[in-house]
């Protein structure tokens, strides 16, 4: 393959041309040779010099490189939408990408900076390093030094100890639960950035937001791994595109490399992760898992062509724990395994069934049939997982008012005990017609639509309720950080208000070639 030092080339073994070539605003991207020129050149071969220095022939200067602009990375969170505790006992399951995303804004700043920051608002980290501090010898060790394209499995003891002291420093004032979550983002970051960086990384300013509400089983620490990477990845020349008409397997292939480093971060944040999170935060769409061996890596095939679909995500914010509901269907099966067992077996056909579905040649996802198979099985799924002792009085009050507005099939998503349901939304035409269960008995209101009535109750009841797609695109490139014209700065886009504040700002629906995706 011909691979060459860290950062320079791209797996084929040419010099990258990685198709990210907007320039307006000046800006250019890395590969842009005629603006890199221009600006290497500025002023310095003009006839006179201007402060009266001594001129210095044009062979012994040195080049400097004009700033690279801002840009953008993002990626989805995910939910699972069928086989969820089925899958910890060998079983297949799905998860796809939801449309809620996180973003990271790379800003690089001058060369007598050389200080690297974070700015991960949602959570209130605001961290500063000196490059120069941090621990490159480690890092960089003929025996130590990772290639960007290398597969890293488990992180490496020693590096862990090396950049601990840098670690244990951030955030000291804030309380213990909120400095864990500091610690552990920006240990993410760290390893990355020393992983594929090096002591002449630029400087710059890593600000994220992100919409994925946290910790509740919706993949945000996957999904700013992902940015994470991509980023740096970027930054290192280490990927080519994304543009529209790449190759699919070059597309592939570098997913692939985004997704590997993105499995590092997750590795900071969760110490085991299954990697099901990253790749669907890096891939989009949807996967298919199972891990019937718990000493190998779990059977991952992405679906490609998971359907776009709408759907309305409700969070009950109840806390939950995944470990508290892993155990109880663990306690169920010893005592009653024939029950158990057959329940799980159900659930796996359902994954199968949909499996088989949306790979089928004739599943059509506008098709009213084919979203019906879908749902109803959804509805199964949840009562299965309800049999099963995973569900809430909470999530059943949910999907009872989903049921009772008639909107769609709703099921829990993740471990249940709490957390979130997700319902498959029944297209426009057929809502409000065709209830579920008792729901079919109510008279419904005639003054609100059904949905209007159920985003009442929901607020009334204090659920949160995001409308969102399931299976849209992975990770996403907006290089340089311009939207409708307009450059997207730090300020504004850590002040955005809310989640709505910064898909606003930064989604583009006004521009929508401006996003980029490797879509193989
Ligand atoms: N918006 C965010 N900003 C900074 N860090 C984040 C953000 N979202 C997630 N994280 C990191 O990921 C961790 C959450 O992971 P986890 O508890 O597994 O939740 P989830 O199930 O949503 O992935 C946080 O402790 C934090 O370190
Ligand atoms: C219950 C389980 O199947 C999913 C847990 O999902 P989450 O922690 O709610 O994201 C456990 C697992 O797969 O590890």
């Amino acid at each position: 393959m011909g691979h060459a030092a860290n950062g320079s080339y791209a797996s084929n073994g040419t010099p990258l041309g990685n198709g990210l070539h907007r320039e307006t605003n000046g800006h250019a991207s890395p590969q842009s040779k005629h603006v890199t020129v221009a600006a290497a050149t500025n002023g310095s071969d003009h006839p006179t010099a201007t402060n009266g220095a001594k001129r210095i022939p044009m062979h012994d200067r040195k080049h400097s490189n004009p700033l690279a602009p801002p840009f953008i990375v993002s990626a989805p969170g995910k939910t699972i939408v069928y086989g969820e505790h089925a899958v910890v006992h060998g079983k297949a399951a799905i998860a796809a990408a939801i449309s809620l995303r996180s973003y990271l804004l790379v800003t690089t700043l001058s060369k007598s900076k050389r200080t690297v920051s974070l700015k991960f608002s949602d959570i209130g980290l605001d961290h500063t390093w000196n490059i120069h501090d941090l621990p490159w010898a480690a890092f960089s060790h003929p025996t130590k030094k990772k290639k960007y394209y290398d597969m890293v499995t488990s992180l490496d003891p020693e590096l862990l100890e090396a950049m601990q002291p840098h670690i244990v420093n951030v955030s000291p004032d804030a309380k213990p639960e909120i400095r864990k979550v500091h610690m552990s983002a920006a240990s993410s970051f760290l390893y990355l950035f020393l992983s594929l960086g090096s002591e002449h990384s630029p400087p710059c300013v890593y600000a994220l937001r992100s919409a994925i509400p946290i910790g509740a089983g919706l993949g945000s620490s996957a999904s700013i791994s992902v940015c994470i990477s991509a980023a740096l990845l970027i930054q290192a020349r280490a990927l080519a595109g994304p543009h529209p008409d790449q190759m699919s397997h070059e597309s592939e292939e570098q997913l692939e490399r985004i997704n590997r480093w993105a499995f590092v971060g997750e590795l900071n944040i969760h110490g085991t992760p299954s990697g099901v999170d990253n790749t669907v935060a890096t891939n989009g769409r949807a996967v298919l898992f199972q891990r019937k061996d718990y000493s190998k890596p779990p059977m991952v095939k992405v679906l490609r062509d998971f359907p776009e679909l709408p759907l309305l995500l409700i969070n009950t914010c109840q806390a939950k724990s995944t470990a508290a509901e892993v155990a109880k269907v663990a306690h169920l099966k010893k005592r009653h395994p024939a029950v158990a067992n057959s329940i799980l077996d159900s659930i796996d056909a359902i994954t199968r069934s949909v499996h088989d579905c949306i790979t089928s040649e004739d599943f059509d996802p506008t098709n009213q049939d084919s979203i019906e198979h879908l749902g109803e099985l959804m509805s199964v799924n949840h009562g299965l997982l309800t049999s099963l002792g995973v569900s809430h009085p909470k999530l059943e009050r949910l999907r009872y008012l989903v049921d009772q507005a008639g909107v769609g099939w709703t099921k829990l998503t993740g471990a249940g005990g709490g957390g979130c349901a997700i319902t498959l939304l029944k297209p426009s035409g057929a809502q409000g017609t065709q209830l579920n269960g008792e729901a079919a008995h109510e008279p419904l209101s005639v003054k609100d639509s059904p949905m209007d009535k159920l985003y009442d109750q929901l607020a009334e009841e204090g659920f949160e309720r995001y409308e969102t797609t399931l299976g849209g695109d992975g990770v996403g490139v907006l290089y340089p950080a311009i939207i409708n014209d307009e450059e997207i700065h730090e300020d504004m886009f850590l002040t955005g208000e809310g989640r709505e504040g910064v898909e606003e700002l930064v989604s583009g629906k006004n521009d929508p070639g401006a996003w980029k995706y490797w879509r193989p």
